[in-house]
């Protein structure tokens, strides 16, 4: 879908992408992450060619970039930012339509659309449609940027910290939304972030970026069991790393599968953290474990948690 060939990007003759080689498949959740002035948002603005690169190709689609008009690869990939960038001047429903209205959608099957996707945001059509950002909470405006990115279904989404200025709870609830959008459509995402547990909660993929290279890419749980070096054992944070291992795995990977237990029961697509803050908030050894819709599966027991992930336990 993406791919980065040797691609290098130079500031004024000081190097910030140094020799960039990745490609992200048709469907895939990529994170890019790594400290500050690593050249991740670098990295994601030469895809749309907000930043042109210096050396090297970027295909996408198997086309190499520059063979598109700029303005044809943004409105073929959505993009959404911190810092918005919602129209001052134009209502929410004009802000998420912009893309669909450019491609010639008519009037009604933007108005929908928008319907759509404002439900779909938790934000009432009905209030909010009409409004113009200066009369939203800062995390109201991020959700409209994220449903502007959407609103023409892009086949690749830009995302760069796209939930930083949200209180942890808004912002766990855009997560969750943006796993189930992105499961649902098969969209490939592309997303920038600081916060190494929004990447192994999101990402099929993390890249870990430094000084302009890749100094490691793989699954959260491949990255996490075995960093490639200090450099990212640190970044990944030495104390929690054995935590952010349950947190890159689902319950239903360790699972007895048809075993009863009594208590209140644990979904299947929780992760592991969430179940030994359980186990340990209840102070039991197992808990139930039952499907989205509430029937029952089976069980799990503490000591699962350090079982090896057995081949045959997948929900
Ligand atoms: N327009 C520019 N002119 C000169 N240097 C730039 C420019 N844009 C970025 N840089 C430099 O290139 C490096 C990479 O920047 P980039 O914004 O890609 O990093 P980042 O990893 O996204 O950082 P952050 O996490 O702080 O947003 C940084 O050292 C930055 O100072």
């Amino acid at each position: 879908m993406i791919r980065f060939e040797h691609v290098g990007k130079d500031y004024a003759g000081w190097t910030a992408i140094e020799d960039l080689s990745l490609t992200v498949e048709k469907g895939e959740f990529c994170v890019l992450i790594g400290p500050s002035g690593s050249g991740k948002t670098t990295t994601l603005k030469m895809i749309n060619r907000l930043i042109e690169h210096d050396r090297g190709r970027i295909l996408f689609e198997g086309t190499e970039i520059r063979s598109f008009a700029p303005e044809e690869l943004r409105r073929r990939m959505g993009y959404a930012i911190q810092s918005i960038g919602l129209f001052p001047h134009w209502t929410v429903e004009e802000n998420i339509g912009a893309v669909p209205k450019l491609l010639g959608w008519p009037r009604g099957r933007i108005r929908d659309r928008v319907t759509e996707l404002l439900e779909m945001l938790t934000l009432d059509p009905v209030r909010y449609r009409a409004r113009y950002p200066r009369h939203l909470s800062g995390g109201e405006q991020q959700r409209v940027g994220v449903a502007r990115a959407l609103a023409a279904n892009p086949s690749v989404l830009l995302m760069d910290e796209p939930f930083g200025a949200l209180d942890p709870v808004t912002r766990d609830t855009l997560q969750a939304e943006m796993l189930r959008i992105q499961a649902a459509s098969g969209t490939t995402v592309v997303l920038v972030t600081h916060d190494i547990d929004e990447a192994i909660r999101l990402a099929s993929r993390i890249v870990i970026l430094d000084h302009g290279r890749i100094v490691q890419s793989g699954s959260p749980r491949d990255i996490l069991a075995a960093p490639a070096n200090d450099f990212v054992a640190d970044f990944l944070g030495r104390s929690d790393r054995g935590l952010r291992l349950l947190a890159a795995e689902r319950v239903g990977d360790r699972m007895r599968r048809g075993e009863v237990a009594t208590g209140e029961p644990l979904p299947v697509d929780a992760s592991l953290r969430e179940a030994l803050s359980l186990f340990v908030a209840r102070n039991v050894d197992r808990l139930p474990v039952r499907d989205g819709d509430g029937t029952p599966l089976g069980s799990i027991h503490l000591a699962d948690l350090v079982r090896p992930p057995s081949s045959d336990a997948k929900p």
